[in-house]
């Protein structure tokens, strides 16, 4: 009995592999383009636990490729919880902060309502609501602001920048927390085990790193840590257009994972120091 894994080359899915012995699928094996083949995967294999860590996370290129987007993130999600819930299989569905409409400055419960701003979040909150419909034992956790030292992040977008700029303009007024694949791994495992002991665990739940920052105080801790010398100026996002809107308020009450699964929310820039040392980099 093994745990069956969506996504073998993403952050979160390379993590997990790196972190438990599971089976990680990849495109080659099931494209999740093709809904079907999700719940085929899942019928042959009849894992102990099934966790999704594939998604179509190109945000601005969503924006033109909402039909994609809305198989992979929407329809893919909505398959695999149908099959675990007709053969008894908990799931563990990685959702996002950008379901959220970004309003305001208080920290986004679990139950708040959602209102995402672009295709990307619209289609990770139609992959919620199937999962949520599906009947199946399931947590879905949103994270936020993704990094690792595998795969594209704000990280390593950051540290390419600094080989040639000595200044660059980052958004300010954008804030949220920061959270390393690994970490979210981690969680993903203890869920599924807790899960799997105690369906009655069932729900939406929040998962992300603290403390809570903008994107340019992010940008400016990773530059401290590399000892890389750039200067960062704050900027609104109006002076940073991009097709997809963003949330200006990514912050997200984690409190019922703490309660109900006894995990905290890491320390961002202790796993960033991690990350930093993976790829050869800082002190
Ligand atoms: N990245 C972030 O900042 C955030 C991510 N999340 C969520 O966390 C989860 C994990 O994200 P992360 O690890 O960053 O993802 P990555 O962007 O690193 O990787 C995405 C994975 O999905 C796979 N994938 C995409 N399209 C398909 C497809 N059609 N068929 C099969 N596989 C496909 C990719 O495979 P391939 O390499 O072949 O393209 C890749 O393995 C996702 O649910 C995401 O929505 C939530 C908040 C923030
Ligand atoms: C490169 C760059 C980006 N920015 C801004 C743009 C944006 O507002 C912010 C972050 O840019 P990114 O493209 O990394 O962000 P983005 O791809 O939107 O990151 C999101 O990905 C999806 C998958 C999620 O689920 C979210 O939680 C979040 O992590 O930084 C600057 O201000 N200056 C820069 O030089
Ligand atoms: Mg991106």
């Amino acid at each position: 009995m093994t745990v069956l894994v969506f996504g073998k080359t993403g952050q979160v899915a390379t993590e997990l592999q790196a972190q438990a012995d599971v089976l990680a699928l990849g495109r080659a094996e099931v494209d999740l383009t093709d809904p079907a083949a999700c719940a085929a995967a899942i019928a042959t294999h009849r894992p102990r636990v099934v966790i999704n860590a594939a998604a179509y996370t190109a945000v601005d290129r969503a924006e033109e490729d909402e039909a994609t987007a809305a198989l992979v993130n929407g329809a893919a999600p909505g398959a695999m919880a149908r099959a675990c819930a007709e053969l008894g299989i908990p799931l563990v569905h990685i959702s996002t902060d950008y379901v959220f409409d970004g309003a305001g400055e208080a920290a986004f419960a679990p139950d708040h309502p959602t209102g995402p701003l672009g295709a990307y979040g619209r289609t990770k909150l139609a992959g919620e609501d199937a999962v949520r419909a599906s009947g199946a034992t399931h947590a879905i956790l949103r994270t936020s602001w993704v990094f690792s030292a595998h795969g594209a992040n704000f990280v390593k977008t950051m540290l390419r920048l600094s080989e040639t700029r000595n200044e660059l303009s980052v958004v300010a007024d954008q804030v949220g927390g920061p959270t390393s694949a690994g970490a979210i791994a981690a969680a993903c495992l203890s869920i599924a085990d807790q899960l799997s002991a105690d369906p009655g665990k069932s729900g939406t739940y929040h998962f992300a790193g603290w403390p809570d920052v903008s994107w340019a105080d992010f940008a400016r801790e990773i530059f401290a840590q590399a000892g890389r010398p750039v200067t960062v100026h704050d900027i609104p996002a109006s002076d940073y257009p991009t097709p997809a809107r963003r949330p200006a308020n990514s912050r997200m009450d984690c409190s019922a994972t703490q309660a109900r699964f006894g995990i905290d929310r890491p320390d961002w820039r202790t796993d960033l120091h991690a990350v930093l040392r993976a790829l050869g980099i800082g002190g």
